[in-house]
């Protein structure tokens, strides 16, 4: 009997064996896109669209600039599978539930992922707009389990450590199937494919716009106070997001190549006399503005 947090291996090839029926598509790689990415979407030809409430057991994206649909198609001649829309714990769904459809896209044929996301900077170098390729991550959730800490930091302030963090997306009984026990996550992203994705944005005049650096992913749906920056930043992080690093988690146990960037879309407040606040319209409408950049840089990638 399983005995996991789901989904079992029977299920995910019985949906991945659904999706088949529904596309002629065999698709090798597979895109995650970010919160006002979708874009890239647009540019898959001769696709097969599916919204995500037509597939069985699939779950729903319910937040602005998620679409919830798979589109299957070609880009540059390459047969591929985009999510156009993904999944987010802050949703309500438990993170095993938020990478149902990484687990899919294993079952479908997919070898490399390549995840994209819009993330706050912490590194006060970076700039609003700038490209992050992601060298390594910080598995906030996975650090932490299911921590319930939560303390006065300062006067002004105070760090939400539950809210930080979650759960790791690989806890629950482990069906070898998928991957084992105990993944080691050194060496997550690839380090060729990021060589090529840095390439190719030089190549694309992007150089200066370009950053490597650390995600932290973190529960969310909150933005960070003052102090939670601070300690991000001091935690060693570069960029901060809600999303990403689950998915890599789930594809790395399943022996995928792994690679990702981030578009940094807002500047984290590490100063209360400079502190500003972040919203989601913004962050979609920085997604927008360099869109054109980042499906430029996809499609050469
Ligand atoms: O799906 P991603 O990680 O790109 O979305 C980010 C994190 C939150 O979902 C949202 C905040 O604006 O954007
Ligand atoms: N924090 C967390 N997630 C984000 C941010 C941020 O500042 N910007 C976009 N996604």
């Amino acid at each position: 009997m399983w005995m996991g947090q789901g989904p079992s291996y029977e299920e995910v090839h019985e949906i991945a064996k659904t999706l088949e029926g529904k596309t002629k598509y065999r698709p090798t790689l597979g895109i995650v896109c970010g919160s006002g990415l979708g874009g890239l979407g647009d540019l898959v030809e001769e696709a097969d669209i599916i919204p995500y409430d037509e597939i069985p057991h699939f779950p729903v994206s319910t937040v602005p600039g998620h679409m919830g649909k798979l589109v299957f198609g070609k880009l540059k001649g390459q047969i591929v599978v985009l999510m156009r829309g993904r999944l987010h714990c802050y949703e309500g769904y438990p993170m095993w539930k938020t990478t149902i459809p990484i687990r899919v896209m294993k079952a479908l044929g997919v070898e490399t992922l390549f995840l994209t996301n819009a993330a706050g900077g912490i590194n006060p170098d970076f700039n609003t707009g700038d490209i992050m390729i992601i060298r390594d991550h910080i598995d906030f959730a996975g650090l932490s389990g299911e921590c319930v800490l939560r303390g006065a930091n300062d006067e002004r302030d105070h760090i939400d450590f539950a809210g930080l963090s979650g759960e790791c997306v690989l806890r629950g009984a482990n069906d070898e199937r998928f991957g084992p026990r105990f993944l080691a996550t050194v060496g997550t992203w690839d380090d060729a494919m990021n060589e090529l994705a840095e390439k190719a944005a030089k190549e694309l005049g992007l150089g200066d716009i370009l950053r490597r650096g650390v995600y932290v992913m973190i529960g969310g749906p909150t933005f960070e106070t003052v102090a939670e920056s601070r300690l991000l930043k001091n935690f060693g992080a570069d960029a901060v997001g809600m999303s990403t690093v689950a998915e890599a988690l789930v594809g790395r146990h399943m022996g995928m190549k792994v690679f990702g960037i981030s578009l940094i879309t807002d500047k984290c407040c590490l100063d209360y006399t400079t502190a500003k606040v972040t919203t989601h319209e913004e962050v979609l409408a920085i997604g927008q503005k360099r869109a054109k950049d980042l499906q430029s840089l996809a499609l050469k990638i």
